[in-house]
């Protein structure tokens, strides 16, 4: 960081000219005082001359210290006992004994007088590295250890330099701030230490005392802590309007860096004490004043003095500084625990907005606490939250749900309630999941259910997969139906789950009769759990010899799920996929635990929503999507939205690939008709028309592409980022999928994932889905340098047009092996060629030739191989290689130069710059082949 000559100055108590000089004897060029020097000179200033200028300044400053005086730092800048440093002694060893914290009053505050054998440390200021070193310091959250407290007595002491509006942060030449050594302020500082004691402290270098600095100064008040790793960031903080009016120390003299505006403690009656008159530079109007200072050294109260004089403006900003933290230098608007509600993903420029702070401000401050974030990038939750908790806001991440939920609000439709009251509702099937561990017989328990059980049997005969079916069973003589969930296992029942959707009533849990409970029995068992879901279990390969069904009911016993035949509340059904028995029995234990413990009721007479379980792209037909039905009725020709796709229901098929006109609640039906393919687990709806369709569908996909962003960027922190640095930043390929069906894009980023080049690269799957390469999926492969890989899938609308505007690569296949040969090798395209030496020749040299011009020349005969003009060469004497990597400056056969000469051949040549040839010597030659990658 760079500072002024005026500053450097005070630093070491001399006149400014006397740095001017010094600076220009060192070959810097520097204008007047107020110049700005950078680090690296103040450094080497400090190196080469530190110690002349500060005995200069001492023996300028010595007579005029102040004498110890108890001096009244302004009323308007309350003075806390400066935070201690961790290296000083504590106060107990000060010369004067400072007054306890507490002390309440408009007296000057505890000076802690901290010895400070390095007058002037200048070397460690101006280190803005010191945030990443100790970016925990940014928090207020360890209080010093109040050593002013420690020390108690009002003793009223020759004041420090300065005092009040000083604060630590400031001085880009403290030891204590720029490094964050120092610990935070004790909270006694930002309580009733607000404006404590009579400082005892030193008159600066005066007197033999130590040498104050700023960072004994109290700090301002209501600032957290101390301003942490970038104190010595002289831009922010420095002469802005927080302290008090006091006047810099006169103990600037003694080089205290305390002539910040507000120093309470000037030497009587000398504006500037040492000549440091506080150099303002954002200049509020106390660091130009320096009257007030004056005033203040003289035991007035300067603060409300120059509050008279102030500006409106000047009193807002003042304000504004007392609320903000500094937080590595960085000054941010601190909140007081307010609520900031923030999408996921929502950027460090969202969050500043929300705050009115500048997000620039926010940047820095993560970058203090060891992040690297951009202002538009969208941040993940930690990062946020961490924001939130420095700032002091408590943050809320809304979640997709709820955000869906706002969003639709703001619509005016409201999703997941029934409309009207008790009378309007009417009995719905329950929605049934099949779990269970491998093999246990799940997909043949549905394949059972379905063949034995479908509705209209008669009507369809081969029924379709289309991720759902509805089964009838006789209960006490009424048809009760039941909609079976066609995908088995917990994994996609999770991941609706997880997406915030809950599509099963009931779970049928699937246990082999000879198997017993196994791993993922229990992994099912407790994903039901979770999801409050109320379990039948079927006891399936009864007709297995080795079956042991009460074996299984025991087993499930001790995870709670007690059989009704043990006086438990779970249904146990004997049942055998394979023979197909048991498979009555087993829905209707499904309606009778239905019956029992859920109220499953909707009403059928409302715009329809309910969820989709499964969505593919086909060929014929374009996106299709099952959905299941919730509430209402969902009919052809309304206007719907699922997830991020819209539409008109152009057709409705059921299970049997019958045209369906409508679909009641629990029915699961295909829809034919949206504009792209939604994912499993979104939720959709009918809306009034295909205008707000459209609207909400846009919204949801902006939203989406946010959150993925947010998802994507991850945290980067400085260590990840300097490692990564280190080892030459990793080569990474990312890659956006996008197929026919979920089935397709899975298997490929499966194999995707099998491949293997080393550490050296990387694969990145950043996104993936079904359908049409839209240009969303383009606009994000811009943003991340992705390239797009289709599989059977086109792009649409302008996305070719788009990816060509913004270079983005697509990539078209249809066959999975293909893709992934062609991954491979692009991946290996990313390796850095090796490189792998081709021998080409020797030659035996067998006379020199001198010459002045082109030195020594090698008569040589060519003894394998050639010798090519352009080749590498080296040269071998009694088998050890004496010069390497050598190249030939001539080549000739006879006196024709020639590109290459023969085994067998002579030749004369002349080794580029290497002179030191004897006969006998070995002329080695080869080529640097890449070698292809395995
Ligand atoms: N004997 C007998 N075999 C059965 C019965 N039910 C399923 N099986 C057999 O058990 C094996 C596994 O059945 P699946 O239905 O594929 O089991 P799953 O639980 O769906 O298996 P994953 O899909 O791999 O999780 C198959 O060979 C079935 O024929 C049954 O009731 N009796």
């Amino acid at each position: 960081m760079a500072v002024r000559v005026h500053e450097l100055a005070r630093e070491f108590g001399v006149e400014s000219k006397v740095v001017l000089s010094t600076l220009k004897d060192m070959g810097e060029y520097v204008k007047s005082a107020s110049s700005t020097v950078e680090a690296p000179v103040v450094r080497r200033l400090n190196e080469e001359h530190g110690d002349a200028l500060r005995a200069q300044g001492a023996k300028k400053s010595g007579g005029k210290k102040p004498a110890a005086k108890p001096a009244e730092p302004a009323a308007a800048a309350p003075a806390a006992p400066a935070a201690d440093t961790s290296e000083q002694p504590a106060a107990a060893s000060a010369p004067a004994p400072a007054a306890p914290a507490r002390t309440p009053g408009p007296v000057p505050g505890p000076r802690k007088v901290v010895p400070d054998p390095e007058p002037a440390p200048v070397k460690q200021a101006p280190a803005p590295a010191a945030a990443s070193e100790t970016p925990a310091a940014a928090k207020p959250a360890a209080p010093a250890a109040p050593a002013a407290r420690a020390t108690p007595g009002p003793t009223p002491g020759p004041r420090p330099p300065a005092a009040g509006g000083a604060r630590p942060g400031n001085n880009p030449f403290s030891s204590t701030q720029g490094m964050q050594r120092n610990t935070p302020r004790p909270p006694a500082a930002r309580e009733g230490g607000a404006t404590p004691a009579p400082g005892a402290g030193s008159s600066g270098g005066g007197g033999g005392m130590p040498r104050p600095n700023p960072a004994m100064m109290p700090r301002q008040s209501g600032l957290p802590g101390p301003s942490a790793a970038r104190g010595g960031r002289p831009g922010g903080a420095p002469g802005r309007p927080g302290g008090a009016p006091g006047r810099p120390g006169g103990g600037g003299g003694g080089g205290g860096f305390a002539g910040r505006p507000g120093g309470g403690g000037g030497a009587p009656g000398r504006p500037g004490g040492g000549g440091f008159s506080g150099p303002p530079r954002t200049g509020g109007p106390a660091g130009r004043n320096t009257r007030g200072g004056t005033q203040g050294a003289f035991g007035r109260a300067g603060g409300p003095v120059r509050r008279g004089r102030k500006s409106k403006r000047a009193k807002r900003q003042e304000f504004d500084q007392m609320q903000a933290p500094a937080i590595g230098g960085v000054r941010v608007r601190k909140g007081n625990g307010e609520t900031v509600r923030l999408t996921r993903g929502s950027s460090l420029a969202d969050f500043a907005d929300k705050i009115g702070a500048d997000s620039a401000s926010l940047v820095e401050v993560l970058f203090h606490l060891g992040e690297v974030v951009t202002a538009t990038q969208s941040a993940n939750d930690e990062t946020l939250l961490l924001l939130g908790e420095e700032l002091n806001y408590t943050v809320e991440v809304i979640s997709p749900e709820d955000e869906d939920r706002e969003l639709l609000e703001s619509f005016d439709i409201e999703f997941g309630e029934d409309e009207g009251n008790e009378d309007d509702l009417i009995a719905r099937p329950p929605v049934v999941t099949v779990m269970g561990h491998v093999d246990h017989g799940k997909t043949k328990l549905l394949d059972a259910l379905r063949s034995s059980n479908v509705v209209d049997k008669e009507a369809g005969g081969i029924t379709q997969t289309i991720g759902a079916y509805q089964v009838a069973t006789d209960v006490d003589g009424t048809e009760r139906r039941i909609t079976l969930i066609d995908t088995p296992g917990h994994e996609a029942f999770t991941a609706m789950r997880a997406r915030g959707a809950q599509a099963t009533d009931i779970a049928i849990l699937v246990v082999a009769a000879d198997d017993g409970v196994m791993p993922q029995t229990v992994e099912a068992l407790n994903h039901a759990k979770a999801a409050g879901v109320p379990i039948v279990v079927a006891v399936n390969k009864v007709d297995k010899p080795d079956a042991d069904p009460t074996k299984a009911r025991g087993q499930l016993t001790e995870y709670g799920l007690v059989p009704e035949e043990y006086g438990g509340d779970t249904m146990f059904v004997d049942v055998s996929a394979k023979a197909g028995t048991g498979m009555d029995a087993l829905l209707e234990a499904v309606i009778l635990t239905a019956d029992a413990s859920l109220d499953l009721r909707a009403n059928p007479k409302q715009n329809a929503e309910g969820l989709v379980i499964e969505a593919h792209l086909d060929r014929g037909r374009g996106p299709v999507a099952t959905v299941l039905v919730h509430r209402g009725t969902l009919k052809v020709g309304d206007s719907i939205v699922a997830g991020p796709a819209f539409g008109r229901v152009r057709a409705m098929l059921d299970e049997h690939g019958e045209n369906i006109e409508e679909a009641t609640p629990s029915r699961p039906a295909l829809v034919l008709g949206l504009t792209a393919v939604p994912g499993a687990g979104d939720n959709f709806m009918v809306v009034g028309d295909d205008r707000l369709a459209r609207q909400i569908a846009e919204k949801r996909e902006a939203r989406e592409r946010n959150a993925l962003l947010a998802q994507r960027t991850g945290r980067r922190t400085l260590e990840d980022f300097m490692s990564s640095m280190e080892k030459g930043e990793t080569d990474e390929l990312l890659l956006i999928l996008k197929g026919d069906g979920s089935g397709s894009v899975e298997a490929l980023e499966d194999a995707l994932a099998q491949i293997d080049v080393g550490d050296e690269v990387a694969l990145r799957v950043i996104d993936r889905g079904v359908g049409a390469i839209t240009e969303t999926n383009v606009m994000l492969a811009a943003a991340s340098n992705a390239v797009i890989i289709g599989f059977n899938v086109r792009p649409q609308g302008k996305a070719t047009e788009l990816a060509d505007r913004e270079g983005v690569e697509i990539k078209y296949y249809s066959v999975i092996y293909n893709a992934i040969e062609e991954i491979e090798a692009s991946l290996k395209g990313l390796l850095k060629p090796e490189f792998e030496e081709a021998q080409l020749g020797t030659a035996e040299i067998r006379d020199i030739f001198r010459s002045s011009k082109i030195g020594n020349i090698a008569g040589c005969m060519v003894t394998s191989g050639t010798i090519k003009r352009n080749a590498k060469a080296r040269l071998l004497r009694d088998g050890s290689v004496v010069a390497d990597n050598l190249d030939f400056s001539s080549l000739r056969r006879e006196k024709d130069d020639v590109s290459e000469v023969r085994e067998g051949f002579e030749c004369g040549l002349v080794l580029r710059g290497y002179n030191d040839i004897k006969i006998g010597d070995i002329v080695e030659t080869f080529e640097l082949r890449e070698k292809p990658r395995a």
